[in-house]
């Protein structure tokens, strides 16, 4: 079980998240909901990467940024993984073709915005191009796809796992009191959480490092005994 946990904002965090469960560490470059400017939020996020090495899966979020700051992004973090979060730069496979081409094993990550049912056929249409997806809560005011903290119908998740073609990570006010039901009502390839594992239970808090090792063992213990 992926258990991915965003969105870390200092070296010391981002090992103790690894240190206690946490398989992928989610960084937030754009500078979109942080308050920072675009570099200082880069620098930032190479810090976190540069400590992590390859001592967990990392992941960077791009949301509705231009062409050149994703191209900053990508070349000074070297992701694992780029999420594309935005509301209006949504993954094409024309724009997954010219990544992996530029970028050899980098994955493509697609957020969809889980608004209701519609969202199953535009997941599976994602999923048939790009490598992952991820399914995630959206909230007036908060730019980009997820940083909701709340729930939405895992029911529309489910449809989506069942049919698609790629692994699909669930996200969206998953914390240490609902991860294990989530992933008994979804069987996902993987978790996420930011708002539910901060400590002051807002997007843009510090982690709270005990509610993510109740996250990630939770997590963990469901997958064991599913089986999944
Ligand atoms: O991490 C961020 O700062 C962020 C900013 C803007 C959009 C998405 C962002 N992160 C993603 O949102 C999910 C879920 O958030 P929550 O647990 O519901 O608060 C987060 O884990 C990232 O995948």
């Amino acid at each position: 079980m992926i258990t991915q946990i965003y969105s870390l904002k200092t070296v010391d965090e981002a090992l103790a998240c690894i240190e206690v469960g946490a398989t992928n560490i989610g960084v937030n470059p754009t500078a979109k909901n942080s308050g920072k400017t675009f570099d200082e939020a880069l620098a930032e996020s190479k810090a976190i990467f540069d400590a992590v090495g390859d001592k967990a899966t990392k992941v960077a979020l791009t949301i509705d940024d231009t062409e050149e700051e994703r191209t900053k992004i990508i070349e000074t973090l070297h992701p694992d993984i780029l999420h594309i979060s935005g509301a209006e730069d949504d993954a094409t496979p024309e724009l997954v073709a010219e990544l992996k081409a530029k970028y050899p094993g980098m994955k493509i990550m697609q957020a969809v915005p889980m608004t209701g049912p519609e969202a199953i056929d535009k997941a599976i249409a994602f999923s048939k191009f790009c490598d992952l997806l991820i399914l995630d809560s959206v909230l007036t005011g908060v730019i980009g796809t997820g940083a909701a903290g709340v729930t939405h119908d895992w029911a529309w998740d489910k449809a989506i796992v069942d049919g698609a073609s790629c692994p699909v990570i669930i996200a969206g006010g998953l914390g240490p009191d609902n991860v294990a039901d989530a992933i008994k009502a979804v069987r996902p390839y993987g978790v996420d959480s930011l708002t539910k594992t901060n400590k002051n239970g807002t997007n843009l808090g510090e982690k709270d490092i005990e509610k993510v090792r109740l996250f990630c063992e939770r997590a963990h213990a469901t997958a064991k005994e599913l089986g999944i």
